[in-house]
């Protein structure tokens, strides 16, 4: 190591003096800010206010990255993470949510619901889709978190399903960027025999797999995370899963991303039970169904045409309830308390034989 001159040693001690007295000073006003946040959910509490107000959260987010930017020191990528955790940790101390999500731990559900909540909530892994449903309904938990589509995989219509049956609420979305790694304890591949993994990753790593363990068993098992479970103690397994799986089951990662998509999105949806206020920047879900005669869907859609609404997805399902009968699931830009957005889904609310709102919530940023 190259020798330090001593006025560099002093100046090394001073700058991190410095920046001793900075930490304090934060934890200091961390604290302020905790007091003021509990302060604010006695009068929420008092007058039966959410205590999630992802709105505010928003507002408090953009405004924050826009001051970021005036000083240039810290990299704006990272306000919203330190203060995603912030605000998450001054929130329970209002009160502790809890967030059901489709688990095991380390799935990718997990981490879009840590990436939305932030670390200070309870996340409780369940093991079906329904399950995350039905512990909203039961009060056991607030909101819950559950996959809906894949950029490569298309829809989770069980996701889906489950809206005709429960009464909830969409009340936000995430989109996570999907990396699959290649992992486990053994990192020389010719010692490898098996590979645990969910279908729709095996799917994405064919190539990489029939190009780098063409003999090795690929065995499916129900979620990414459980794969590394099942590798994490044995020499010839490896998996195939996220980051996150690899930190909580102490796998090395062997590859990193062996998937062969460079945009592999999925995008997540929170449900709870009430409709979020509006941010400006929302979108409305809900689904409808058509009558049986010539241009019915166009017709039923002419509402959102005629003031300009738009709509960013739409996908049919059987209805269940008769043969060929199809329920729409759409997707539109704007929050149901806006004006167009209200007069615009009550004329097709009018037309359908079959109409419900799903939720108005923040858009993914
Ligand atoms: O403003 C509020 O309603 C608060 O409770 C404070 C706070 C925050 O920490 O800034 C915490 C939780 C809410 O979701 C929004 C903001």
């Amino acid at each position: 190591m190259k020798e330090i001159p001593q006025e560099v040693k002093e100046n090394l001690s001073k700058l991190r003096e410095q920046i001793d007295k900075i930490d304090e000073e934060i934890v200091r006003l961390l604290n302020k800010r905790a007091k003021l946040a509990k302060e604010v959910g006695h009068i929420k509490k008092q007058y039966r206010l959410p205590i999630y107000v992802p709105s505010r959260e928003r507002e408090i987010f953009e405004r924050l990255i826009k001051l970021n930017e005036k000083y240039k020191e810290f990299p704006t990528d990272y306000i919203k993470p330190v203060f995603r955790e912030i605000i998450s940790a001054c929130r329970s101390t209002e009160e502790n949510l809890k967030v059901a999500y489709l688990g095991p731990k380390a799935t990718f559900t997990h981490q879009a619901s840590i990436q939305y909540f932030g670390q200070a909530v309870e996340h409780i892994p369940v093991a079906t889709i329904k399950d995350v449903f039905e512990e909203i309904v039961k009060g056991k938990v607030d909101f819950g978190v559950v996959p809906v589509e894949n950029t490569i995989e298309g829809v989770v219509n069980y996701t889906l399903d489950m809206f005709m049956d429960f009464d909830l609420k969409i009340t936000g979305e995430i989109i996570l960027e999907i990396s699959l790694h290649l992992m486990g304890i053994n990192p020389n591949l010719s010692e490898i025999e098996r590979v645990y993994s969910h279908r729709h990753a095996f799917a994405e790593c064919r190539d990489w797999l029939h190009k780098n363990l063409p003999n090795a068993q690929l065995i499916e098992v129900e979620s990414t995370a459980k794969a590394a479970e099942m590798a994490k103690d044995d020499y010839e397994s490896v998996a195939i899963a996220s980051e996150a799986a690899a930190d909580i089951y102490g796998l090395h990662i062997i590859e990193r991303k062996i998937d062969k998509h460079l945009h592999n999105f999925t995008r997540f949806i929170v449900i709870g039970k009430d409709i979020p206020k509006p941010t400006g920047n929302d979108k409305t879900s809900f689904i409808f169904s058509v009558k049986n005669e010539v241009g019915a869907l166009y017709k039923t859609l002419e509402p959102l045409y005629k003031r300009g609404i738009n709509m960013t997805k739409i996908e049919s399902r059987p209805s269940k309830k008769g043969a060929w009968d199809y329920i729409f699931f759409t997707d539109i830009e704007g929050h149901i308390e806006n004006k167009n957005i209200k007069e615009a889904l009550k004329e097709l609310e009018n037309i359908s034989p079959y109409f419900k709102i799903l939720g108005s919530y923040p858009k993914a940023q």
